[in-house]
């Protein structure tokens, strides 16, 4: 389980995450979902030690993690945007990472051929799509078969071919008992994939929960009724 307990992060005086008490449960796919700029991204990078909270705990399976780094290699992260060496092709990339590692990863090969980067794999970083450095982003994110995953935004920039293929994967690593967490704004991927839904507006938490309570709660069949009817109501 992901613990935060008081989460604040404030960039000068911009407070960006206004008290965060919430956990994430182990083994399911959570959702983060809110409107653009409501502090998902911020929160991702604080569990991943990427952001300095100004104030709170983190905790992983009841340890606090605030200042440490070992737990990072627990999580695999894919980013929104992701920064690589440009110069390097696909295959030096995925070579330089075991090296930084120092031990083999479990599933790269099987990953590259689960989402097709094969053609791509001696290609400089620089000259790839969108989609296949999105794609980049996966592999790296999943080939150490890491306990948590973190995927901001994935499947943005997939054609849909991709996205399916990314989803299948994710309802793998599910069946498998790792812990997820996702943001993306296209609420149908959160109603196929998670189990336990965070909802954040401006920095602030208005609701966590199983996503059945939520769809109880608000009369509402889809997950987009339901968030709209949210956002009335925070607005409001
Ligand atoms: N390094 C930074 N310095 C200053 N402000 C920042 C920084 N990073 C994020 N912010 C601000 O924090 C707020 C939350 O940003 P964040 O990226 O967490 O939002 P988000 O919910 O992920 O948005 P989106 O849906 O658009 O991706 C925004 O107002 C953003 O401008």
């Amino acid at each position: 389980m992901i613990e935060l307990r008081g989460l604040k992060k404030k960039f000068g005086r911009l407070t960006v995450l206004d008290d965060l008490d919430l956990e994430i449960p182990s083994g399911q796919a959570t959702g983060i979902v809110g409107p653009n700029g409501s502090g998902k991204t911020t929160t991702i990078k604080s569990i991943l030690g990427l952001i300095k909270p100004t104030e709170g705990d983190i905790r992983i399976n009841g340890e606090l993690v605030n200042n440490r780094w070992e737990y990072r290699e627990q999580i695999g992260y894919m980013p929104q945007v992701a920064r690589y060496p440009e110069n390097m092709t696909v295959e030096e990339l995925f070579r330089f990472i075991k090296n930084i590692r120092g031990y083999q990863p479990v599933a790269d090969q099987e990953l590259i051929e689960h989402f097709r980067l094969g053609p791509e794999l001696k290609k400089r970083m620089r000259t790839l799509s969108g989609g296949n450095r999105q794609k980049v982003g996966a592999v790296l994110s999943m080939m150490y078969d890491p306990e948590i995953l973190i995927f901001d935004e994935p499947t943005a920039g997939l054609d849909p071919r991709s996205s399916v293929q990314f989803k299948k994967k994710v309802r793998e690593l599910k069946e498998v008992g790792k812990t997820i967490l996702l943001t993306t704004h296209i609420m149908s991927e959160i109603e196929e994939l998670a189990d336990y839904l965070i909802f954040i507006v401006e920095g602030k938490i208005k609701y966590h929960g199983p996503m059945a309570d939520l769809l109880k709660k608000h009369k509402a069949q889809r997950l987009e009724g339901a968030v709209a009817k949210m956002m009335e109501e925070a607005a409001a």
